[in-house]
C-alpha cells in the first residue's frame, strides 16, 4: 500500500501526478483547525505534507502521529516549529536554491522604484499631469553608487549583493551572524556591526528569516539611526520590523521611504497606514513569485517530499539530525 500525504496547496497537474506515482494524495484548502477536524482520518494517517504557508505547530502535529516529512514550498520555514518536528523525528525540507535570483531582483525592482518614484509618477502621468516639462516635484533620488547596507549576508543577499556592486556601483555593507569572506573578497563588502550599517547605508536592505533574535529587530530606535536620506527595504519577514515605528519614522522625515514586500499580517490590512503613504511602495509578498522560480519551487518540494520519505535526504534539509535518527 501506498503512504498518504496531505497536500495543502494547488500544485500543477503533472507534479501532482508525480506525486501519485509513489503516494496517495489527500488535497485539501489549508491547515486550518476546521480543516484538520474535517478530515481528521486523513491527516492521522498521512506520512508526509506538502504545501506553503500555515501554521505547522504542536497541535497539527499531535493530529497527525503518523506523519514522518514536511516539505514547504518556500525556503522561509519561521511558520513551523522545528523544535517539535524534531523531537518527533518529523523531516522538514524546504527550497533554498531556487528562488535566489528572483527574490534578488525584486529586492532591486523595491530599491529602484522607491528611490525614482516609480509608482508615483505613473500614477500622476495617468491622471493627465504630465503637461509640460517635469520640474523638481517629479525628481527621485540616485540608486548607482549609493551605498547598499544588506542585513543578512546569505543566499539572497549575495545575490543582492552581486547585482549591488556589479550592476550600480555601490559600495557594499553587510551585517550577518558570521563574516562571508566571498562578499568581501567578491564584492569588497564591508562587515558592519548592525549600528553602524545603520547609519551609513542609503539602502537599508533587509532580507533576514524571522526567528526569536532577529523580530522586531529594526525597532524605533535603530530606525533612529537611519539617515534622513536613507530607503529601507524589507523583503526578508515582515515581524523584522517595527511596522508602528516605521510608519512614524516615514510619516516624521526621519526616513525617506520604504519598499516593503513583506508585513507584520498579511495580507496586509487595506486600513494599514503604510498604505496612505506616499513614500512607500508595498508589494504583495512577490519575492520570488515569477511563473518559472514557482514551478522549480513546487517540483523541489515533491522531489523534496518524496526523497524524504524514502529516507534520501542529501540536501534541503532544515532537521538532519532526524535522518540520521532514522
Ligand atoms: N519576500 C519573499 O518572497 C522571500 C523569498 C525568499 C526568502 N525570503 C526570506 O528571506 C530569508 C533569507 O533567505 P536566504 O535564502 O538568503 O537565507 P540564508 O539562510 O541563506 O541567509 C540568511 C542570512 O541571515 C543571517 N542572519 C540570521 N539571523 C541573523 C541575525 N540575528 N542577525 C544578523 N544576521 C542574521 C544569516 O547569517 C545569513 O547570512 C528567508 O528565511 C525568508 O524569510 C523572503
Ligand atoms: O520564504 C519564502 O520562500 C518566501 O517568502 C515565500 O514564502
Amino acid at each position: 500500500m501506498k503512504p498518504s500525504i496531505i497536500l495543502y496547496k494547488t500544485l500543477p497537474e503533472n507534479l501532482v501526478a508525480r506525486l501519485k506515482e509513489k503516494v496517495d494524495v489527500i488535497q485539501v484548502n489549508n491547515l486550518s483547525p476546521e480543516t484538520v477536524q474535517a478530515n481528521a482520518d486523513a491527516f492521522a494517517s498521512a506520512a508526509g505534507l506538502l504545501g506553503a504557508g500555515g501554521k505547522v505547530d504542536g497541535a497539527l502535529l499531535t493530529a497527525m502521529p503518523a506523519l514522518r516529512a514536511a516539505s514547504t514550498v518556500s525556503v522561509g520555514y519561521d511558520n513551523f516549529d522545528v523544535d517539535a518536528l524534531t523531537q518527533r523525528n518529523v523531516l522538514l525540507m524546504h527550497t533554498p536554491t531556487e528562488l535566489t535570483e528572483t527574490v534578488a531582483d525584486t529586492l532591486m525592482t523595491l530599491i529602484l522604484a522607491t528611490a525614482r518614484r516609480v509608482l508615483e509618477v505613473a500614477e500622476r502621468v495617468k491622471k493627465g499631469e504630465w503637461t509640460s516639462s517635469i520640474g523638481p516635484d517629479w525628481y527621485g533620488v540616485d540608486v548607482h553608487h549609493k551605498t547598499i547596507g544588506i542585513i543578512g549576508m546569505g543566499r539572497i543577499g549575495m545575490a543582492l549583493a552581486q547585482r549591488a556592486h556589479f550592476g550600480f556601483g555601490m559600495p557594499v555593507l553587510y551585517n550577518a551572524r558570521r563574516h562571508h569572506t566571498e562578499a568581501e573578497s567578491r564584492f569588497g563588502a564591508r562587515y558592519c556591526d548592525l549600528d553602524t550599517l545603520l547609519s551609513e547605508a542609503d539602502f537599508v536592505c533587509s532580507i533576514l528569516p524571522l526567528t526569536d533574535e532577529t523580530y522586531h529587530v529594526l525597532n524605533a530606535e535603530k530606525l533612529a539611526l537611519m539617515k534622513p536620506s536613507a530607503i529601507l527595504i524589507n523583503a526578508g519577514r515582515g515581524p523584522v520590523i517595527d511596522e508602528p515605528a516605521l510608519v512614524d519614522a516615514l510619516k516624521s522625515g526621519k526616513i525617506h521611504a520604504a519598499g516593503l514586500d513583506v508585513f507584520e499580517q498579511e495580507p496586509l490590512p487595506v486600513d494599514s497606514p503604510l498604505l496612505s503613504l506616499p513614500n512607500v511602495v508595498a508589494l504583495p509578498h512577490i519575492g520570488s513569485a515569477t511563473h518559472e522560480t514557482r514551478y522549480n519551487m513546487a517540483a523541489t518540494a515533491v522531489e523534496n517530499l518524496l526523497n524524504a520519505l524514502e529516507g534520501k535526504v542529501e540536501k534541503n534539509c532544515v532537521n538532519p539530525a532526524v535522518a540520521k535518527q532514522a
